[in-house]
């Protein structure tokens, strides 16, 4: 597998500056403790939208094939999923994940599918498409972080594998990653470690994130030749 990535998209989040940078770095430094995981059944609560953004995200749902630029164009989080679980017919699976902090080379959350899971093969579950994280409140204040992602692929090569993963707290945009996986070899196994740059938050902005569990979300949209084949969302709490 080749790739690289690449971040996307500065916003007003991004150039807002901390209040206190000198606070900022003696906090940094204190060990963040690990992070958690659920996977809930039931869908986040929508966050507030324009009728512009309903409009364009029930449109794009109509579409055959969903481009980068479709999602890079979207106002706000999605409500629903922009694919089925069968558009994934290339058997893409992710198997492992893991975050560190690149500063101080701290596992700050790692998940791995158990081998011969047979039940989630044969009846993969919804809800593994969306997953709630919750973190420390410092983990805000990190600047570097590596998330290694280990997948599988079936027997179909995979040209031009993307992932565009927009971060929003309720209707803000915080960042847009955008990571190329590159190709895989079929049936083979990869791995690949993705650099996100985290965005300056203010004080504020922060303190809002901690006071709104689960208002921080994502979308994470996988596309192969440019078209979208798997959506997963998640979201985040940072009371932990
Ligand atoms: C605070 C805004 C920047 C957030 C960067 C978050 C870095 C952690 C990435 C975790 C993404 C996992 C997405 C998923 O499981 O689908």
């Amino acid at each position: 597998m080749t790739g690289g990535s690449r971040d996307v998209e500065k916003n007003d989040a991004e150039i807002e500056t901390a209040s206190n940078q000198t606070d900022m770095k003696a906090e940094q430094q204190q060990s963040i403790p690990p992070g958690s995981a659920t996977f809930p059944s039931q869908m986040p609560r929508p966050p507030p939208s324009t009728e512009q953004g309903i409009t364009t995200e029930s449109e794009l749902a109509k579409k055959a094939q969903i481009t980068p630029n479709d999602v890079l164009a979207l106002p706000g989080i999605t409500q629903g999923f922009l694919c089925s679980p069968s558009a994934n017919i290339y058997n893409i699976e992710f198997t492992k994940f893991q975050i560190r902090d690149l500063d101080t080379e701290q596992v700050l959350f790692e998940i791995a599918k158990p081998e011969n899971d047979q039940e989630n093969d044969e009846s993969p579950q919804e809800s593994a498409r969306y997953v709630r994280y919750r973190f420390a409140p410092n983990f805000l204040k990190l600047k570097t972080v590596g998330a290694t992602v280990e997948f599988k692929v079936g027997d179909i090569p995979i040209h031009h594998f993307r992932m565009i993963e927009r971060h929003f707290f309720k209707d803000r945009l915080l960042k847009c990653f955008d990571f190329e996986f590159g190709f895989c070899i079929p049936n083979s196994r990869n791995n690949c470690e993705h650099i996100y740059e985290f965005p300056q938050l203010s004080q504020q902005l922060m303190d809002d994130m901690i006071n709104n569990p689960n208002e921080t979300r994502s979308d994470s949209f996988y596309f192969v030749d440019n078209k979208l084949v798997m959506h997963n969302k998640a979201d985040y709490s940072y009371d932990a």
